[in-house]
């Protein structure tokens, strides 16, 4: 198996995980609790016209801040007080970077990073390949430690696989938990949520496994990889 990790595209026409740690790839994650499914939309304008024509609940934001209009933010902790049948959602990077991916992806973050590195090894055939967002199209810190922590998981079941030197990189870097909690704090996108008053947020995003769902993208929706 060959694995590996890339950034804003997929090399892979296999099996990709998408990962923004903060917080898409959360807010999805936890939003599957209480939501059939999520539809990711890639503008505003796309995503006003599919709640008109479906109903449910929209929610996204745009540098961070929720969009005039939207019922909700793209806040993981407020998403877990509603329920509809699916959730629109529209975010700056992680919901972006879904238009253009070729192979099967899944939603990777910190909080389910053994349950998506488990389930891409059991549905994979040869590539796995984990795409970090970024933010606008810079790297991430929070990306590439959470892309770290899902690559470790895929080690300890896969010891012999092809690893790249990219992703060997982001495995050794995650290794220790305090330092990868002050930098999801201390990361550009973490400072502009403590700024917005989204601490819980950040706070949340960084707890390892507290989630066993997985959210796998067909048919442009998001809906839970049932075992
Ligand atoms: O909503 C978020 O947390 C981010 C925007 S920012 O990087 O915090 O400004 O969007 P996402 O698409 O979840 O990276
Ligand atoms: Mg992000």
């Amino acid at each position: 198996m060959k694995v590996t990790l890339s950034f804003e595209k997929s090399e892979s026409s296999d099996v990709s995980i998408m990962v923004d740690a903060l917080r898409a790839s959360s807010t999805i994650t936890l939003a599957l609790n209480n939501f059939e499914k999520v539809i990711p939309c890639f503008t505003p304008e796309e995503a006003f016209k599919l709640k008109e024509k479906l109903g449910g609940i929209v929610a996204g934001e745009r540098d961070g801040k929720k969009i005039n209009g939207f019922d909700l933010g793209n806040s993981p902790a407020d998403i877990k007080d509603y329920t509809s049948d699916h959730l629109i959602l529209t975010t700056s990077n992680g919901t972006r970077i879904l238009e253009n991916m070729k192979s099967t992806v899944l939603i990777g973050s910190i909080i389910n990073a053994c349950e998506v590195a488990n389930k891409s090894i059991e549905i994979a055939n040869n590539h796995i390949d984990v795409v970090m967002a970024g933010v606008k199209g810079e790297f991430a810190i929070e990306d590439f430690l959470a892309a770290g922590e899902i690559l470790y998981w895929i080690l300890q079941e896969l010891p012999d696989c092809n690893l790249s030197e990219y992703a060997k990189a982001a495995v050794l870097a995650s290794r220790n938990y305090e330092s990868l909690k002050e930098s999801f704090f201390n990361s550009r996108s973490g400072k502009r949520l403590i700024e917005l008053g989204y601490e819980s947020d950040v706070e949340l995003c960084s707890l390892k496994n507290i989630s066993n769902n997985v959210a796998i993208y067909e048919n442009q929706e998001l809906t839970l990889l049932k075992d």
